[in-house]
């Protein structure tokens, strides 16, 4: 079996602040292995989005040991990328100038402004521009494109650089069903293609079943790891194994679980205990 890209060790996150300390991780172990396809879910503040801001280098973890690669990281990275919910495009570029954003960055960054950089890297962005399905709008800027558009820009612009790791923050999270629905398969796609790993946070167990392999569940208050399921669905997915009796099963468990740890049960029962108290 390979040996993990990423090890997370022990590792805590406080934040201070002037009124009090939060802590929003506590204790999370996991070992991600190249390639896989890991998806975070949990109830609201169980530090999903803090584990992921850390891991990209845009936070700082308060104890324990990340490593990535055997070395610990020490901010941002080019071996890293992150997609969040909202597409965060620069609107005064096009949508091919988006995607080369990056790579211009990198290429200035190393000083190695050769002309098979500029053709390497103008062959790879229009590969993507062609996976993502947007060639017809390379011209085009993000204003004039769909929401599930602009995602795809934001994608095909977080792989520009050929990152190790993808790190996902909903970044499905304002689309409608369908169109999810379709950037489900592109993503699964782009991952098999690819073969990037990726670490992807949701609110939608149906969306964390169908693209993961491994499905971490956080807890929170402090956030902390639950448990993880393996996934037992191939490689190759369609739509409709949502229907199977095992997607089903699997999904009912997570929500489950989801509500017991969420202490949403505990303050509707005190809620109810308060309504009674102040009718006696
Ligand atoms: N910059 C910050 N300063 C203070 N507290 C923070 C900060 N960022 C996150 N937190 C707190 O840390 C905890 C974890 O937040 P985080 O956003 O990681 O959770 P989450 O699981 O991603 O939540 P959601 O599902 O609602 O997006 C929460 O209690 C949150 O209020």
């Amino acid at each position: 079996m390979d040996q993990p890209c990423i090890r997370i060790r022990d590792v805590g996150k406080t934040f201070e602040t002037r009124e009090q300390s939060i802590q929003a991780l506590s204790e999370v172990n996991l070992d991600v292995r190249p390639n896989e396809f890991i998806t975070f879910v949990g109830a609201s503040g169980c530090g999903k989005s803090t584990l992921l801001r850390i891991l990209a280098g845009l936070e700082t973890h308060s104890s324990g040991e990340i490593l990535l690669h055997d070395e610990p990281i020490d901010g941002p990275g080019v071996d890293r990328a992150m997609v969040f919910q909202h597409y965060s495009l620069y609107p005064w570029l096009t949508v091919m100038q988006n995607i080369r954003f990056c790579r211009q960055l990198k290429v200035i960054s190393d000083t190695v402004y050769s002309q098979s950089d500029v053709e390497t890297a103008s062959g790879r962005a229009d590969a993507l521009l062609s996976l993502m399905g947007l060639q017809p709008f390379a011209d085009a800027y993000p204003s004039q494109l769909s929401g599930g558009m602009q995602q795809r820009v934001a994608i095909a612009r977080a792989l520009m650089p050929r990152p190790d790791i993808m790190l996902m923050d909903e970044p499905f999270g304002a689309l409608d069903a369908q169109t999810r629905e379709v950037m489900h398969d592109l993503i699964r796609h782009v991952h098999r293609l690819e073969k990037s790993t990726i670490l992807f946070v949701t609110h939608d167990v149906e969306e964390a079943i169908y693209l993961g392999s491994r499905i971490v569940l956080m807890a929170p208050r402090p956030g902390r790891i639950d448990s993880i399921y393996e996934v037992p669905l191939p490689t190759e997915r369609h739509q409709d194994m949502k229907l199977e009796p095992e997607f089903i099963r699997l999904k009912r468990e997570i929500l489950s679980r989801i509500r017991e740890t969420s202490g949403v049960q505990t303050d509707l029962e005190q809620l109810q205990r308060l309504t009674r108290g102040a009718q006696a």
